[in-house]
């Protein structure tokens, strides 16, 4: 069965927990905890394969912390990066965060595939107090090789699973790339041990 985590991230109040609840069990609960982080466990199936789903949903935190992402950029394999369309402090944040998980891979962890993102803009159901447009969360997310979506976790049940179920997709369609990189990386170590003994067995 193949494992995928997916960690959910984003500002403070921005609706995390809210999109991983609606997800999990279709329905919106007005408040939640928001003073510990949980790891949710979902199982899929998903274009013919078995997937145990792991969600991470940290707890609210000071934002300057979270955006170092060391831990979440080592175990995750994809993000869901949330900011709230009613908030313009939680876009900025959500940039931040996009900008660390897009940095150059080498410097904080090896990757043969970047992980996958998607940014979500929660909270439609409060566009007569946006601060945020549609169109800059859409450039922010094509510049950065991100997924984008608008949504609302409070009225839209259906928009959530097509949500998750589209960054899901993405992941493994990224473990497939990997999986095609392996071998031919196996291929060419060997390829090269061949041609170094055997040139040396040739000269004896
Ligand atoms: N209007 C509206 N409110 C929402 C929506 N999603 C979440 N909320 C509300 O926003 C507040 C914060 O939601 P949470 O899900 O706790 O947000 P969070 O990002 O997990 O919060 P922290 O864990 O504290 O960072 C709650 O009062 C929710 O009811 C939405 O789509 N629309």
């Amino acid at each position: 069965m193949n494992e995928v985590k997916l960690a959910i991230m984003g500002g403070e109040g921005t609706g995390k927990s809210a999109l991983t609840v609606r997800f999990l069990t279709k329905r919106f609960i007005g408040e939640y905890a928001s003073n510990f982080e949980s790891i949710y466990n979902k199982y899929l199936c998903l274009e013919g394969k078995q997937l145990n789903l792991e969600i991470y949903d940290p707890c609210s935190q000071s934002q300057k912390a979270k955006v170092s992402l060391t831990t979440e950029l080592h175990w995750a394999d994809g993000f869901v990066v949330v900011y709230d369309i009613s908030d313009r402090s939680s876009f900025a944040f959500a940039k931040a965060l996009i900008y660390r998980i897009r940095e150059p891979q080498t410097s904080h962890c090896k990757r043969a595939v970047e992980p996958a993102v998607l940014l979500v803009g929660n909270k439609q159901d409060l566009c007569h107090v946006r601060e945020v447009g549609c169109e800059e969360g859409q450039k922010l997310a094509l510049d950065n090789r991100c997924q984008f979506c608008e949504l609302s976790a409070a009225e839209q049940s259906l928009e959530v699973e097509v949500m998750f179920t589209r960054i899901v997709k993405d992941i493994l369609t990224n473990f497939k790339l990997k999986e095609k990189r392996r071998p031919s990386g196996s291929k060419s170590v060997a390829k090269l041990i061949n041609n170094v003994f055997g040139k040396r067995r040739k000269s004896v």
